[in-house]
C-alpha cells in the first residue's frame, strides 16, 4: 500500500513538472494517460483479457503475421526460456494475438496479462511496454514502477515495434518477466533480443511478400551483410521504392536528411532519390561479387554494403492440377478440390503447422501423408492417435524414457515417439481428445523444440512439423474450456478442411481408385474390379456417416465376395440396398439415390454423375413415384 501511494505521488510530481528519477519515455507516456486518457493512477484495474470470439478476428486480421513471426518467436523463446520469460506478440491495437510463456505459470501469467487475449493499449491499461511501444512507434523497457498502473508494478516488460513493409506498425513483440532484478538495465540485453528479432520478422516478411521483385538488403559491415542484414527495401520494375523494413525506412530517410518519425513519403519514390544507384547496376551487387566491392553510397554522402536479391521467375504452373506433387494431386478431383489441394501445396513445403478438420473417415490421416511427402522433409512420418493410447501408457509413448526410468521400463530404454519424428512430420492424430495435463506437456515440447524423456537429465533437442487433425471442432473444444487455448493456437497455424464424402462431386473418382487398390491380386498385379450400374447407384445414395472408410471397407467386402470381379448389389451389405426393391435393379439404385436426397433431382443427378432430364426421363420410363 505505501508502495502503491509512493507511486501515485511520484506521477503527480511528474505531471506538475518537477524532477523524478524516470526515462523521458516513461515520463511523457505518464502525462498522456493522465492529460489525453484522463486516467487515475489511484485506482487498481486487472488486466483485461478480451473475449475468445474477438481474440479469434484479431488473430485472422493478423493470420499471415503470425505465421511469419512463429519462427523468430520460437528462436527468441528458445534463448530465454529458463530465464522466465513470457513472449507475447500483440497486433496494432494492443491485443496479444501470440503467446509463449512455460506453461506451469499459466494461472500467474494469465492474472498479471500476460497471456494471449491480453490487452495493453495506452489508452485503457496506462504505461505499459507494449502501450508506448505502439504509442512511440520506438522500442523500450518499461520497468517495474515505469508503469503507470500500479497493478502492475511487478512486471518488467520490453517491447520493440513490427513494421509491415508499407511502414506502418502493425504488432509489437514483448518479451516480459513476471518479477525481475531491481535494477532497469538489467533488461539490456532483453531490449537488444527483441529489436533484433523484430528486425529479423521484418525481413521475413519483406521477403516473402517480394519474390518477384528486386531486394536491396544493407549493412554497415561487409562481414554481416550476406548473412544478417540491418535493413532491406524492395524495388518494383521501374526502380521505385516498393517496400522496405522499419530500419530501410530510417536509412531512406536519413539519405534525403529528413527524420522517419515525421513520416517523409518513401514509397513509390525512385532509388535514385536516396541513393547513387540504378537499375542496371543491381546485377552487381548479387552474391557473385566479394561483400568488400558491394558499397553503396547514400545521397548524403554515408555508404552502406549491399546485397541485391534477383526476383524470381513468376510461376504459373502451380495453379493447374498437373504441377501439383504426386501426393497431392492424389488427394480428389475436380473445382471442389483444387482449392484444397492448391493450399495444400503451398503449405506443405513451408514448416507451419496445420491443422486437419474432417469428419471421421474423410481421409485427415491420408492428406497428413500427403503434406508430408510433399514437404521434402527427410525424417519419417510418425503418426500418433491420442484417443488410443491409455492414459498411464502415453507419457512414456510420446516422451519416451530412460533405462530403469520405472518398472517395467525398457532395459535400455526407449526413444519417444516425438524424438523418433525428428526431422520429418509429427502427425497428431484425434488431437481434440488428449488430456489437459499432457496438453501443456506438448505445448512446451513445440514451444521449446526439445523433449525430455521420462527419467532423463537433459532435454534433447529434435526438430519437427507437426500436423494435428481432429474430427471435432477444436474451437469448440477450446470455448469449453476442454482444450488449451494457446495450444490450439500453436497448431493452428493454417487449417485444412476435408469435406465429408457425401458432400464430395469426385465421389465416382474415389470409387474407381479403391476399385483399383482393392483389385490387385495376389502378386500384386492390378485388375481393377468393376461394378454394375446398379450397385454404382447405391453407393451413390447412401449417406457414408463413416466417409472414405467406410466405403474402402464396403469395396473390400464385395471384392472379396465377388467371384467374377464384377461387383453387384447382391455384394454390397443389406444395409445399402432398400430391402423391398432389392432385386429390381435399375429401379432400386435411382429410387434409393432420390429418397437419400429427399427428391431433389439435381442432387441426385449430381450423385450419380449424370444430368437432370436422364433422371427425369429414367424416372418416367421406370415409373418411379415417391410412394412406391
Ligand atoms: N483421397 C483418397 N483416395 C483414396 N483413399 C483415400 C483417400 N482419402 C482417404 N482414403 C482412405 O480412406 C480411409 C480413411 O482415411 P484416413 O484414415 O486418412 O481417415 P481419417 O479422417 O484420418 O480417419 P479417422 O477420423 O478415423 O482418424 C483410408 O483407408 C484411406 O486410405
Amino acid at each position: 500500500m505505501l508502495a502503491h501511494a509512493e507511486h501515485v505521488r511520484e506521477i503527480e510530481r511528474a505531471a506538475q513538472g518537477l524532477a523524478v528519477n524516470r526515462d523521458a519515455t516513461v515520463i511523457q507516456s505518464w502525462r498522456r494517460c493522465l492529460d489525453d486518457y484522463r486516467l487515475d493512477p489511484g485506482r487498481f484495474c486487472e488486466a483485461v483479457i478480451v473475449p475468445g470470439e474477438r481474440l479469434k478476428e484479431h488473430r485472422q486480421q493478423s493470420e499471415e503475421l503470425v505465421a511469419i513471426a512463429r519462427s523468430g518467436l520460437e528462436r527468441l523463446y528458445g534463448q530465454v526460456a529458463d530465464q522466465g520469460y513470457v513472449l507475447l506478440l500483440a497486433d496494432s491495437q494492443g491485443v496479444t494475438v501470440d503467446f509463449i510463456g512455460d506453461p506451469q505459470l499459466d494461472g500467474n501469467l494469465r492474472k498479471a496479462g500476460l497471456y494471449l487475449g491480453s490487452q495493453w493499449a495506452e489508452p485503457g491499461s496506462g504505461t505499459s511496454a507494449v502501450g508506448s511501444c505502439l504509442a512511440t512507434g520506438e522500442a523500450l523497457t518499461i520497468h517495474q514502477a515505469d508503469h503507470f498502473d500500479a497493478t502492475h508494478i511487478a512486471l518488467s516488460c520490453t517491447a520493440a515495434p513490427i513494421y509491415d513493409m508499407l511502414g506502418r506498425l502493425t504488432a509489437v513483440l514483448d518479451l516480459s518477466l513476471l518479477s525481475s532484478p531491481i535494477p532497469k538495465p538489467s533488461q539490456n540485453l532483453a531490449l537488444h533480443l527483441v529489436r533484433a528479432t523484430a528486425r529479423r520478422i521484418e525481413l521475413a516478411n519483406l521477403m516473402a511478400q517480394t519474390r518477384h521483385q528486386w531486394v536491396l538488403r544493407f549493412a554497415r559491415s561487409p562481414e554481416f551483410v550476406d548473412v544478417d542484414p540491418e535493413a532491406a527495401i524492395a524495388l518494383d520494375q521501374n526502380g521505385r521504392i516498393a517496400g522496405m523494413t522499419h530500419i530501410g525506412a530510417q536509412v531512406l530517410s536519413r539519405a534525403i536528411e529528413q527524420d522517419w518519425r515525421s513520416s517523409p513519403d518513401l514509397i513509390g519514390r525512385p532509388v535514385t532519390d536516396f541513393f547513387d544507384l540504378d537499375l542496371d547496376v543491381l546485377p552487381e551487387l548479387t552474391r557473385q561479387r566479394a561483400t568488400q566491392e558491394r558499397l553503396v553510397r547514400m545521397r548524403d554522402g554515408h555508404a552502406l554494403f549491399a546485397h541485391a536479391i534477383e526476383p524470381k521467375p513468376v510461376r504459373s504452373g502451380m495453379v493447374r492440377g498437373a504441377s501439383l506433387p504426386a501426393s497431392i494431386s492424389n488427394l480428389g478431383e475436380g473445382a471442389d478440390m483444387a482449392a484444397l489441394q492448391l493450399k495444400t501445396a503451398k503449405l506443405a513445403r513451408t514448416a507451419l503447422p496445420i491443422l486437419i478438420q474432417g469428419e471421421t473417415g474423410s481421409g485427415k490421416e491420408h492428406l497428413a501423408r500427403a503434406v508430408h511427402d510433399a514437404s521434402g522433409r527427410k525424417g519419417p512420418f510418425i503418426a500418433i492417435n491420442c484417443a488410443a493410447i491409455p492414459e498411464q501408457l502415453i507419457e512414456s509413448e510420446l516422451f519416451g524414457h530412460t533405462a530403469g526410468a520405472f518398472t517395467g521400463a525398457a532395459p535400455k530404454g526407449r526413444k519417444g515417439l516425438i524424438e523418433q519424428a525428428d526431422g520429418g512430420t509429427l502427425f497428431l492424430d484425434e488431437i481434440g481428445d488428449m488430456a489437459l495435463p499432457l496438453q501443456s506437456r506438448l505445448l512446451r515440447v513445440l514451444a521449446e523444440g526439445e523433449v525430455q524423456p521420462v527419467g532423463a537429465l537433459a532435454p534433447r533437442k529434435v526438430d519437427l512439423r507437426v500436423v494435428s487433425a481432429s474430427h471435432r471442432s477444436l474451437t469448440s473444444l477450446v470455448e469449453e474450456g476442454r482444450f488449451r487455448e494457446d495450444l490450439f493456437y500453436r497448431l493452428s497455424a493454417a487449417t485444412l478442411r476435408l469435406p465429408p464424402l457425401r458432400e464430395r462431386s469426385d465421389f465416382g473418382w474415389i470409387l474407381d481408385r479403391l476399385l483399383v487398390r482393392h483389385g490387385l491380386d495376389q502378386d500384386g498385379r492390378e485388375i481393377p474390379l468393376a461394378m454394375t450400374a446398379t450397385a454404382r447407384a447405391l453407393l451413390h445414395a447412401h449417406r457414408w456417416p463413416g466417409n472414405i472408410r467406410e466405403l474402402d471397407n464396403v469395396i473390400a467386402v464385395a471384392a472379396a465376395l465377388s467371384d467374377s470381379g464384377i461387383i453387384d448389389c447382391d455384394d454390397l451389405p443389406d444395409y445399402l440396398a432398400p430391402g423391398d426393391l432389392a432385386g429390381d435393379d435399375e429401379a432400386a439404385g435411382l429410387r434409393a439415390a432420390l429418397v437419400a436426397c429427399n427428391w431433389n433431382v439435381s442432387e441426385a443427378a449430381r450423385r450419380l454423375e449424370v444430368d437432370r432430364t436422364t433422371i427425369h426421363r429414367r424416372i418416367k420410363r421406370l415409373g418411379i413415384t415417391p410412394h412406391n
